[in-house]
């Protein structure tokens, strides 16, 4: 489904401030594929996201969406087949439409040759539908503005609408992290289901090691630029907090390893 071959990104070149954040990176997903993501800070997570979005072009190497070559495909042009949540609850909404325009809006983003002016009844009832999964009762707020909504709940709008069109593939640039911990939780859960629910092939960054173990069905960890680490299947399974910590250490080459390391 997703194909990342030998991407590297370098920043500021030639300068003292250079920085190679993506150092020859490969990465192959499989349809349904939930991988969660970890790494000290600087590691090139989010570049990593920013490459296969075609937020930033990599310097070297090929991004593939099924099997199609995306190297010159822009941003908004890849927005058809990737759903995407930041950090920050405020980025994925409008604050000033209403929770009904802004799911119109994530709507015909992919379903272009529908897009009618105004909402029809027929896709009110679908938006409700989807709204009624998030258990938030927003299903009957569909006039109120977005603006209104706490953040907790703004997420959740944002996940729904990165999710409801079934992307091909689904980023998470720690969007739990803003959150206060029973709204993190919350917005955790609907990840989980909504995930598994589209069969969606996902790329999670998290700093939470609890939730790095718990969700997805492949691991990978970075530093500098590549995966160091990585575990599926059974192995994924069988990982804990401490094994994760371990593994990082021995990365580390036995440098004294708090839990911090990683979750800063
Ligand atoms: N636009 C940019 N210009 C210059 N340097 C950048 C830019 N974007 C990222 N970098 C650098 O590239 C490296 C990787 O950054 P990136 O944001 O991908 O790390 P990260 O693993 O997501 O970190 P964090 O966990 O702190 O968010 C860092 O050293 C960062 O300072």
């Amino acid at each position: 489904m997703l194909q990342l071959k030998q991407i590297y990104k370098v920043f500021n070149e030639g300068s003292v401030d250079e920085k190679v954040a993506l150092n020859h990176l490969s990465l192959d997903l499989n349809e349904g594929d939930f991988v969660t993501v970890i790494g000290s800070n600087g590691a090139g997570k989010s570049t990593l996201l920013n490459a296969i979005a075609g937020r930033l072009i990599p310097d070297e190497g090929d991004v593939l969406i099924k099997d199609k070559l995306m190297n010159h495909v822009r941003e908004h042009q890849r927005s058809r087949y990737i759903g995407r949540v930041f950090q920050d609850p405020m980025a994925g909404t409008s604050p000033t439409l209403t929770i009904e325009e802004n799911l119109a809006i994530a709507y015909s983003r992919v379903h272009k040759r529908t897009l009618k002016p105004g909402v029809t009844s027929k896709r009110r009832m679908y938006f409700k539908e989807q709204l009624e999964m998030l258990g938030l009762g927003l299903e009957n707020r569909l006039s109120a503005k977005v603006g209104l909504l706490s953040g907790g709940e703004r997420q959740a709008l944002s996940l729904l609408m990165a999710t409801f069109t079934k992307p091909d593939i689904l980023l998470l640039d720690e969007h739990t992290a803003a959150l206060d911990p029973s709204r993190a939780e919350l917005i955790t859960s609907l990840t989980k289901k909504l995930v598994e629910n589209g069969n969606l092939t996902t790329l999670m960054i998290t700093h939470n090691m609890q939730q790095a173990v718990d969700l997805g069905n492949r691991l990978i960890m970075m530093d500098k630029g590549n995966i160091v680490f990585k575990a599926e299947g059974e192995e994924k399974q069988g990982l804990t907090v401490t094994s994760l910590l371990e593994e990082f250490s021995k990365i580390k080459s036995g440098g004294t390893l708090s839990d911090k390391a990683l979750l800063i």
